[in-house]
């Protein structure tokens, strides 16, 4: 068993209707059809939704995947219609809630890896691949691949891990011309990441992209993009194919969690306790300082 520990109940707020809780975050409708996407401060580690909360750690991702959205612009335009709470939200709102277009989705997570990794590297340790495209010998943890791949999943509900699937799965499911289309524009986009991170000394390892179509049949970028919980970013200064690389976000956590300080034993597949106030305060410090190297603007909150 993996997922929550205690299930949220979510606020409720006179207008909206609660369509949706995820790991960490939770998805409303407006009246008039529109979404609202609200990011909590929970975190995951070893697929459980921790008991507890980093602090300002919704905001956090709510501005950088805002900043990443405006400069993916070019390439994608984005659900995104407003970032002021709906009339009525709780005032904590305010930072940490998103405003959409409802699209039509597309039901693949659209994954790009740079780098080897997670279950690209358990994939390709098995059979020499991922998600079927072959890559070269010799390959180890945390390896930058010549070039970035198109790894695709089919969504899993929480706890679960999504699956890897081929190009051609997609194409099955899709319609071959949107799978090309979605392989076309989440390299693109990972490439953007990627070369924007790099200037900043941050490696993007991999991302992962959700997608929808709207009214007129267009592509358009849906969910967060580029935050630390569809991505792995990666210090340049720590790199070292050969072994697992420090996350960016949840190192200190993982870390925490797999010491004998915690208690926990992961493969006891029981809920893991809370965290200590410093793990909470480093945690809290590297999502500010992964914010704040990527934009290079301090956080836009006191
Ligand atoms: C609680 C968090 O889970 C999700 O948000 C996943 N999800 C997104 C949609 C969606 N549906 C229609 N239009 C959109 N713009 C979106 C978006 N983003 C549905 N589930």
């Amino acid at each position: 068993m993996s997922g929550f520990t205690v299930k949220p109940e979510p606020v409720q707020v006179p207008g909206l209707t609660h369509l949706h809780t995820g790991k960490v975050r939770e998805l409303y409708a407006t009246a008039s059809g529109e979404l609202v996407m609200v990011a909590t401060d929970r975190v995951s580690a070893y697929d459980w939704v921790l008991p507890t909360e980093i602090p300002d750690k919704g905001r956090l991702l709510t501005a950088l995947s805002l900043w990443w959205f405006e400069r993916l612009a070019d390439l994608a335009p984005s659900h995104v219609l407003s970032d002021a709470p709906p009339p009525g939200a709780p005032a904590d709102w305010k930072g940490r809630t998103l405003v959409c277009r409802r699209l039509d989705m597309v039901p693949v997570e659209c994954v790009a890896r740079g780098y080897l990794t997670g279950s690209g590297l358990a994939e390709y340790r098995e059979g020499g691949a991922v998600c079927g495209v072959a890559l070269p010998a010799g390959l180890e943890d945390g390896s930058r691949l010549d070039e970035p791949v198109f790894t695709p999943a089919t969504k899993a509900e929480v706890g679960e891990h999504d699956e890897n699937v081929s190009f051609e799965a997609v194409s099955a499911q899709v319609g071959a011309e949107l799978a090309g289309e979605l392989r076309e524009l989440t390299l693109a986009l990972y490439g953007r990441g990627r070369e924007i991170a790099e200037e900043r000394g941050v490696l993007l390892a991999d991302t992962k992209f959700e997608f929808g179509r709207d009214a007129g049949g267009r592509l358009v970028l849906a969910d967060e993009v580029l935050t630390p919980d569809s991505s792995r970013f990666w210090p340049a200064e720590g790199w070292a194919p050969g072994r697992p690389q420090p996350s960016y976000d949840k190192q200190i956590i993982r870390d925490w969690l797999t010491s004998a300080e915690s208690g926990w034993d992961r493969a006891a597949d029981t809920p893991p306790p809370p965290l200590p106030d410093e793990v909470v305060e480093r945690t809290r410090a590297k999502y500010v300082e992964v914010y704040e190297r990527l934009t290079g603007t301090p956080v836009p909150f006191g």
